[in-house]
């Protein structure tokens, strides 16, 4: 089994380091929960940053606003699992974009 917590753009990064080392994965939700489309939120970012130096193994998933434009920022932050939606369903070649973010993510992971 997996286990993961989520955790809203207002809610600050601090209240998973209690459950740290019980967890597998932390989404870093990167617009309010509830639907697609909406705009990234890059002040999202120092969460990510933040939980990447605390805990160098653990995944990192963010979720909403993940496109071309936003993917290399999050990556550099530290994110290495990515929800995209609309970014992928928008496009006319889909694989190309998740080849794209593939890139971006691994790119980051092998600096580290
Ligand atoms: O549902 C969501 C938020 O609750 C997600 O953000 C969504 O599924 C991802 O979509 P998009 O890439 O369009 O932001």
């Amino acid at each position: 089994m997996k286990v993961g917590i989520a955790v809203k753009p207002k809610t600050p990064i601090d209240v998973i380091y209690p459950l740290a080392d019980k967890i597998d994965l932390c989404l870093v939700m990167t617009v309010e929960p509830g639907f697609g489309g909406q705009k990234f939120m890059h002040d999202c970012m120092p969460k990510v940053k933040e939980l990447r130096k605390k805990f160098p193994k653990l995944d990192i998933e963010v979720d909403g606003g993940l496109a071309l434009d936003t993917i290399e920022e999050a990556a550099k932050a530290g994110a290495n699992v990515i929800v995209a939606g609309s970014s992928i369903f928008s496009s006319d070649n889909p694989n190309e974009v998740i080849s794209y973010f593939r890139e971006k993510v691994n790119t980051e992971l092998d600096g580290c």
